[in-house]
């Protein structure tokens, strides 16, 4: 059977504004749908399905199409190594010499590659991760764990629903579900569902979320009652499980500086039924609103603006779009948020630092700095904390997520309380 010819080459048109890497590959790709209303479901899976598998790709994808890595050939080499196509089956979009090529691409050796292309991870992003001690053995296995395509995690509203019925609901409608190993409120469906026009979505019972992103969450663990924010709330996806932890009880605080973010959490917060929630735009972290409530919350998350390197499942076009100065702009950013929020933090209460960033300069690095200018905070051991939660995850002082161990988007957490 020959390749079919208008959606590969609607992919090479999708690659042509995907490629220049200036806005993120899913924001490129809703519009290119957009212009397309006609598309068909199944052309547009293999569009979509393509253009991110050469992004997860593109490293090796890179070298064997050098020095000519245009859209057509990225995707040829993609679908001739990834796809499984033998060359018959490129024929109607292929010349002689193309074919030609694309043995060549077939027969290239997997030991032609760098530790960085077989990792399918930047060489700065390798330096950093050999440079704080991981061996090349590690490093390639997380790499090739962050270049396969991630599963849907769920997350059940427990004010709405239990776990178990919407588990069973959603095995009822075809769908194959299964309860997340470690967050209690989580659910793990194969394949990529629609879900957002599921009933059970618009009633509030469930939200889209990584369990890495639930864990993040339940080391917070806010009581009933109590004073709560979620310094960086972003569309609030932590703020609405922190506010079921509550039991839509106390205050909490959901700040953030976009305004767009912010807005995406409305909707969300109709949905949740959480009534015990105050979204508020911040100018910066320093903003004066923020001020009076200094030394006054029991808990202060700080979900920090990150690299996003732990979601390259999902977002593979990241590892493009950060830099070694870019992380370092982050590293001032984290740093100055993870003060201004510790600020909020009352004598005896909670503070849950956390990335979805896999460099140890962006996670480990920022809390040892933190803790040796703030003589008032210590580090509480995540393994305590996952104990008192009943979670049964083996973790040190840190909770360090990765997708080959735990199956979830890589996270790094570090809970801090404040003793003086
Ligand atoms: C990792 S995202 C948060 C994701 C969100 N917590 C969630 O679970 O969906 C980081 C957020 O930090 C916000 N941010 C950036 N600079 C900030 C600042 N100075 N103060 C507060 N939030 C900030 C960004 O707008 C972004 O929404």
């Amino acid at each position: 059977m020959s390749l079919p010819t208008a959606p590969f080459y609607e992919t090479i048109e999708a690659l042509r504004q995907v490629l220049p890497l200036d806005i993120p590959a899913d924001v490129a790709m809703s519009r290119f749908f957009r212009d397309r209303p006609k598309l068909g479901s199944h052309d547009r899976g293999f569009i979509a399905e393509s253009v991110f598998g050469v992004l997860r790709h593109k490293r090796q994808l890179d070298r064997i199409c050098a020095p000519e890595a245009t859209p057509k050939r990225l995707l040829l080499a993609f679908l001739a190594r990834r796809g499984g196509l033998n060359l018959r089956e490129f024929e109607a979009v292929t010349n002689e010499q193309e074919r030609q090529w694309l043995g060549q691409v077939k027969g290239f050796k997997a030991e032609q590659f760098s530790l960085g292309e077989t990792a399918e991870l930047p060489d700065w992003v390798v330096a950093e991760l050999a440079a704080a001690g991981q061996s090349s053995e590690a490093i390639l296995t997380l790499g090739q764990a962050l270049a396969r395509p991630a599963p849907l995690d769920l997350r059940v509203n427990t004010l709405k629903a239990r776990r178990d019925e919407v588990l069973e609901r959603l095995r009822q409608d075809g769908l194959t579900v299964e309860p997340t190993p470690y967050s209690p409120h989580g659910l793990r469906v194969q394949g990529k569902p629609a879900l957002n026009r599921h009933p059970l979505f618009n009633e509030g019972a469930f939200e889209v979320q990584d369990e890495g992103s639930q864990l993040l969450g339940l080391l917070l663990a806010p009581r009933r009652g109590e004073m709560v924010a979620d310094f960086c709330a972003g569309a609030g996806g932590k703020t609405l499980l922190l506010g079921m932890l509550m039991n839509s009880s106390g205050r909490l605080y959901a700040f953030d500086v976009s305004e767009k973010r912010l807005a995406n959490l409305k909707p969300r917060l109709a949905r949740s039924g959480l009534s015990n929630v105050q979204p508020q735009r911040i100018e910066h972290e320093n903003d004066s609103r923020i001020k009076r409530l200094a030394g006054k919350l029991d808990r202060v998350l700080v979900d920090a603006p990150c690299s996003g390197l732990g979601t390259l499942r999902r977002n593979p076009d990241l590892k493009f779009r950060q830099s070694v100065q870019s992380v370092d702009e982050l590293n001032q950013k984290q740093r100055s948020i993870l003060a201004a929020a510790a600020r909020l933090v009352k004598i005896g209460g909670r503070l849950v630092y956390a990335t979805c960033s896999i460099l140890p300069r962006e996670n480990e690095a920022i809390v040892a700095e933190f803790l040796a200018s703030h003589p008032q905070f210590e580090l509480v051991p995540v393994s305590s904390v996952l104990a008192e939660q009943k979670i049964a995850l083996e973790q040190d002082d840190y909770l360090q997520l990765t997708p080959q161990q735990h199956g979830c988007d890589g996270f790094f957490a570090a809970v801090l309380t404040r003793r003086s």
